[in-house]
């Protein structure tokens, strides 16, 4: 790839020269010059080109094989010239838990409308606005949900998160990441994943005013690929959609900022050059991007409602079997077909706690009020499930197959209750009356025998 300032341009022009090797968790190679990556060894006396071999280890050296992940990273430079001097920077609205917020908003199910588009110029990093954090940052446990919503590119801004890996839902406007390792671009119903320490920026493709989604900063291990269990080999994600970009670098000598996340507090250095200097890389410890229509769900073929985590994408584990720190789950389009079923989501109360939000469409079990770009929050042991004209039309309706289309909502699962920050808690986008919603369901109990 040209090593000045053209990917930007060349990205907005939608002319997509990215490209990716399919895999989850594979070892890659890539080198964006030829011969710019040492073979047979790491650490060569002198590397091809005069560029620097450094090792980025996403787990501890002495992790099991299945879960040991690093990368060595061939660049023009080593890292330790892409953070000078710290200086203490500020983003008040992403926040990290434990979330001490002062607000009044009392416990309850909750579901706001999108936040607010930017009033001025906010590039991805001002965007972000933090809407619940779970666990503690410090200890590397638990996660947080972030919307963001900006219109600016960063073009001399770089940031790295060294808190947790980000995975990136876009819901309006594609986007395109530039990651150390490579150019990844993401539209709605496509996500990216941002590994923990990784630098990158984030512009903004193709037209638009404003460009949004959603954002799960996992604290704790990395996402995975569920186990599918009995389900066998196939379906649900499979790993040769994973997607990872293709060594890409910048070569500019001019003054360029990097940010940084590092145990909830923020910090900027200014720098000569751009960070994104990686002319060759190979390794497992690598961004990825997934698009949500090739996942394959498996579902009830006959009778009743399974539970979600049958469509789960990737799940970060805690260290707890089958208990994860964060799921990342979809509700895709689907065919139901259950008999004699009530066939939308039941009414439930659950020890997770359950961050939602909509890609596009309308989401089952709330098909008016959850909207675009909107999210809820049914948070530990919460009761919720199918709103009243939901649970009418779901009792009566003729139970033909039926498709569910042009639908995307995700979830974003964790075994922490979810704190609200106070940017979500005054949102002037809280529905206030989201409660109302299972007003109508009203006694229908009749003790004479049978079906009512
Ligand atoms: O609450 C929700 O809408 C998410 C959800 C969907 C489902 O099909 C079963 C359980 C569940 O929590
Ligand atoms: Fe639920």
């Amino acid at each position: 790839m040209d090593t000045t300032e053209a990917p930007r341009s060349r990205a907005r022009a939608g002319a997509s020269d990215v490209s990716y090797m399919p895999g989850f968790g594979n070892d890659f190679e890539t080198e964006a010059l030829p011969g710019a990556l040492p073979q047979g060894q790491n650490s060569p006396q002198k590397c091809n080109y005069g560029l620097y071999a450094e090792q980025l280890s996403g787990s501890p050296f002495t992790a099991p094989r299945g879960t040991n992940e690093r990368s060595w990273l061939y660049r023009i430079r080593p890292s330790v010239r892409h953070t000078r001097r710290f200086s203490n920077a500020s983003y008040p609205f992403w926040k990290s838990a434990p979330c001490l917020d002062d607000h009044s908003l009392p416990l309850g199910q909750l579901r706001w409308d999108p936040i607010p588009a930017p009033t001025a110029r906010a590039d991805f990093l001002a965007g972000i606005r933090t809407m619940t954090a779970a666990g503690d940052v410090m200890t590397q446990v638990g996660m947080a949900a972030h919307a963001y919503a900006f219109n600016e590119d960063m073009v001399d801004d770089y940031f790295f998160n060294a808190d947790g890996e980000l995975l990136i839902v876009p819901q309006r406007g594609a986007i395109s990441v530039f990651t150390e390792m490579g150019v990844i671009e993401v539209e709605p119903a496509e996500i990216c994943l941002i590994p923990r320490g990784m630098m990158f920026k984030v512009s903004r493709l193709g037209d638009g005013t404003e460009w949004r989604g959603y954002i799960c900063e996992n604290y704790g291990a990395k996402f995975t690929m569920p186990d599918r269990g009995p389900i066998g080999a196939n379906c649900l994600a499979n790993a040769r959609d994973f997607k990872t970009p293709v060594a890409a670098f910048e070569d500019k000598e001019i003054p360029c900022r990097v940010h940084v996340k590092w145990c909830g507090r923020f910090f900027v250095t200014e720098i000569g050059h751009s960070p994104l200097d990686v002319v060759a890389w190979h390794g497992n410890y690598t961004p990825f991007k997934y698009d949500l229509r090739t996942f394959s769900p498996v579902g009830a073929i006959l009778f009743d409602h399974p539970d979600p985590s049958i469509f789960t994408v990737l799940t970060a584990p805690s260290g707890e079997q089958g208990t994860a720190n964060v799921d990342f789950v979809i509700f895709p389009p689907r065919w139901l077909v259950a008999e004699h079923t009530f066939r939308p989501p039941w009414y439930h109360r659950n020890i997770m706690s359950e961050f939602m939000g909509l890609i596009l469409g309308q989401y089952d079990a709330k098909e008016k009020g959850f909207v675009p770009g909107g999210m809820s929050l049914h948070n530990m042991m919460l009761p919720h499930g199918p709103d009243a004209s939901g649970f009418e039309k779901a009792s009566n309706s003729e139970l033909k197959p039926v498709k569910l289309d042009h639908t995307m909502a995700f979830m974003f699962e964790t075994r922490f209750p979810q704190q609200l920050t106070k940017y979500a808690a005054e949102l002037e986008t809280l529905q206030d009356d989201y409660i109302d919603c299972w007003d109508g369901l009203e006694r229908r109990f009749d003790a004479t025998p049978g079906i009512k």
